[in-house]
């Protein structure tokens, strides 16, 4: 579906990934995993396409355009319209006419109940899930969740998590970024580790009790409390 090759990024004179190449095939979930500041918000633009890699490709395999729904980390919301118009709006941008679709995100999201409210009166995890329902709207056969679950509670997330699952069952491809491994666990295929802009391990989920043995003995900066804080 996407090639990376050799994807390096400046900002500002530094070098914020570096020479990442990789393969995200459709179908896949992948999360990306790091401490704060290893590079993956910007390596999720550079696969969204908000951003030019400083040089190597970012290319589409397939000939056919692929629909990305970017979920950002910072809330992109109007405080004084209310969830119904946020939806309708999205859904008139992205000329989205499944009704069926945007009707079971609404109701695997628990948005049915606030309709009516506007976004300055949502709770934080109800914000985040309109965050989300508009990034997905439209069905897009690529999905990219930057901390898309942070504050959302834990029933919630578990429609969500089920949600996507069944999604990426029916063929979308699902990039994500999560520090949770509730998150992690539930749905990704493989793990992609990055660390000062660099890729520095993938590998399927399968492994992952390995590799927190692993990186138990990797003297890199968090990485290894992160995998200690696993369960
Ligand atoms: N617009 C920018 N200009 C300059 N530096 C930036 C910019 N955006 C990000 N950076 C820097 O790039 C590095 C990687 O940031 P990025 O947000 O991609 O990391 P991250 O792994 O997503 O971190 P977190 O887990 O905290 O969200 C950081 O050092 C950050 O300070």
């Amino acid at each position: 579906m996407l090639a990376l090759n050799d994807v390096t990024y400046k900002r500002k004179k530094k070098v914020l990934i570096k020479d990442i190449s990789g393969e995200i095939k459709q179908g896949d979930c992948i999360s990306l995993f790091g401490p704060n500041g290893a590079g993956k918000s910007t390596l999720l633009k550079l696969i969204a396409g908000l951003e030019t890699p400083s040089s190597g490709t970012c290319v589409n395999e397939n000939q056919e355009k692929i629909s990305i729904g970017y979920v950002p980390q910072q809330l992109a919301l109007f405080d004084h319209m209310t969830v119904r118009d946020h939806l309708t709006y999205y859904e008139k941008m992205t000329k989205q006419i499944n009704q069926r679709y945007v009707n079971e995100m609404i109701e695997v999201l628990g948005l049915k109940d606030v309709l009516n409210l506007n976004v300055e009166s949502l709770s934080g995890g109800m914000a985040r899930k309109l965050n989300l329902a508009i990034g997905l709207i439209h069905e897009p056969d690529l999905i990219l969740l930057d901390e898309a679950f942070v504050g959302v509670d834990l029933a919630t997330k578990h429609d969500m998590l089920t949600w996507l699952h069944q999604l990426n069952e029916q063929g979308a491809t699902n990039v994500m970024i999560s520090h949770d491994w509730h998150v992690i666990e539930h749905i990704a295929q493989s793990m992609w580790i990055l660390d000062d802009g660099e890729l520095i391990d993938r590998f399927p989920i399968a492994q992952v009790d390995q590799k927190q043995r692993e990186y138990g003995y990797y003297t890199g900066r968090d990485l290894r409390k992160m995998f200690a804080l696993r369960r």
